[in-house]
């Protein structure tokens, strides 16, 4: 798929609003069109060196070619490849458009009053942006139904749900051992209670204090929206929760047991079983990935203090939560066999790079047409266990990376759950209903953030993990 035709100008002619940020993109509702633009971004340049670059490249256009390349493989790794395995269900196909550098200033300019102090350091790429199903809505097939509440989307993103044996450092997992390093360097001003191994764990209990930990504690990792706005979140006062609960839920109820209500809609939306059918594979199902992981389920009576609990029931096969895990699930070496299979990757050979992965994988899922992208996946994982047994380590290439980096890829991305408070059930199908006190909501969940990551985000983790180790011994040592 190449780039689109339609000019940005059209798109932003017809309304445009700031929806949000990332550390790599930027994101702007399209209010009539349903759709998002995400634009990337760049650090700005700092020095005079940077700017005479910067000024160069925009003369000669140098590196525009490459840099559509590059948009347009990481937009097949979209379509092609996280569709599939996310599902049809949670994964909607997105299309490139072209932007002029001249319209991406002006933006960058008509942006910067909406923008958070923090994010200002980078600006806008020009070249291609992506267009996107706007998941804060619900889908225009329902605009006719009898609806009687604003639609609310609750942003999660959940982070590693699931951690390698060999990555369990100091009995916590890797996004509570990396609170006490965002606390130390200043990013977050207090801790977390919130664990991803509670999320994902398939217990409602457990679920329902993630969730109440990340109400109370947002940080980037919970947002929600109104009818498309930004109303909660890292830094709003937590009575505009309540506010929308009242007016969601529309019952002078205690706060408590509207939180609760709140939580069960959202964690019964978590587990819902939605399956869609895709494409045949020759070796699965298609609706699951089969990991070697076996599944851990020991009951833990009591979890030591400051420790996570890494046990979990079987979560439903084609509920989002399981559809995000089974990916998490790809590592199963852990960091540090990953970091040697780079290394070795990196020194046998010489046409490697952070993104030469994505295009011989891609290439693979082409011509490998009778099989699923997760069955080749698994193929990648089982070749390297051989390669590594045998001590036939040369005949490692860069595919064999390629677990890691989709599992960091569903580590990293967020969800959301939209929903709606519905009058009359019509002809609506189960999958996108939930029950809550006599009240209906139709519901829908959309996974985004999935770009793929370079292969020296290996290297990055090696390093992010030693500091929390460090970190963490400090802090255990201070308690
Ligand atoms: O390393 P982590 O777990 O802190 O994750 C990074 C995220 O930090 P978080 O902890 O979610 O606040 C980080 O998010 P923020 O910038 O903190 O909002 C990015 O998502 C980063 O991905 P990338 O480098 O932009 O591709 C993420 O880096 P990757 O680990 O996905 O490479
Ligand atoms: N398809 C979508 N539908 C609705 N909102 C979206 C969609 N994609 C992104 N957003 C909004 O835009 C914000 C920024 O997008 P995104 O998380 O993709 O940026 P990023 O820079 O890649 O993030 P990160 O730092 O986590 O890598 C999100 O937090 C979300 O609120």
């Amino acid at each position: 798929m190449g780039p689109n035709s339609s000019d940005l100008q059209t798109v932003l002619s017809q309304g445009w609003l700031y929806r949000g940020e990332g550390n790599a993109n930027l994101v702007l509702s399209l209010t009539k069109r349903c759709q998002i633009l995400r634009i990337r971004k760049i650090e700005k340049p700092t020095t005079i060196l940077q700017w005479f670059f910067e000024w160069l490249i925009q003369i000669f256009t140098w590196d525009r070619k490459k840099l559509f390349e590059y948009e347009i493989k990481n937009l097949k790794f979209y379509n092609y490849i996280m569709i599939p395995f996310l599902g049809k269900a949670y994964v909607h196909p997105a299309i490139n458009l072209t932007t002029e550098r001249k319209e991406i200033y002006k933006l960058d300019q008509e942006l910067m009053p909406f923008r958070p102090a923090h994010r200002k350091h980078k600006q806008l790429q020009y070249g291609i942006a992506t267009l996107f199903r706007d998941y804060a809505f619900l889908s225009e097939k329902w605009s006719s139904l009898d609806f009687v509440s604003s639609t609310y989307a609750v942003e999660i993103k959940p982070k590693q749900g699931w951690i390698p044996l060999t990555d369990r450092y100091l009995g916590r997992c890797q996004f509570c051992l990396n609170q006490n390093l965002k606390l130390q360097s200043g990013k977050i001003k207090e801790t977390s209670a919130y664990c991803p191994l509670d999320l994902f764990s398939g217990d409602k209990e457990r679920m329902m204090k993630a969730l109440k930990s990340l109400i109370f504690s947002p940080q980037n990792n919970f947002k929600i929206f109104k009818d498309g706005i930004h109303i909660y979140g890292e830094s709003v006062s937590i009575h505009s929760f309540y506010d929308m609960l009242y007016e969601c839920f529309q019952q002078l109820d205690s706060i408590n047991r509207l939180t609760d209500q709140f939580c069960n809609l959202i964690i019964q939306a978590l587990l819902k079983e939605i399956n869609y059918k895709t494409k045949g594979c020759v070796n699965c199902d298609n609706n699951n990935i089969i990991t070697m992981i076996p599944h851990e389920n020991t009951y833990v009576n009591k979890v030591k203090l400051n420790q996570c609990a890494f046990n979990a029931t079987k979560l439903p096969p084609g509920c989002v939560l399981n559809k995000i895990l089974s990916m998490q699930k790809l590592n199963e070496f852990g960091l540090n066999k990953y970091c040697d299979i780079y290394q070795t990757v990196t020194k046998n050979k010489m046409k490697f790079n952070d993104w030469s992965y994505v295009g011989k994988f891609l290439q693979d899922v082409k011509f490998k047409s009778t099989l699923c992208p997760k069955c080749i996946v698994m193929k990648y994982t089982q070749c390297a266990k051989g390669f590594l047994e045998m001590n036939t380590t040369e005949l490692l290439n860069e595919l064999h990376l390629v677990p890691y980096l989709l599992a960091a890829v569903a580590n990293d991305c967020s969800f959301m759950v939209t929903f709606r408070k519905i009058k009359k059930i019509e002809a609506i199908s189960e999958d996108a209903l939930i029950e809550i006190d006599n009240w209906n909501f139709l519901v829908n969940i959309g996974i985004f953030d999935l770009y793929p990551k370079p292969a020296s985000t290996i290297l990055k983790h090696m390093k992010r993990s030693s500091k929390m180790q460090n970190v963490n011994i400090v802090t255990n040592n201070m308690l």
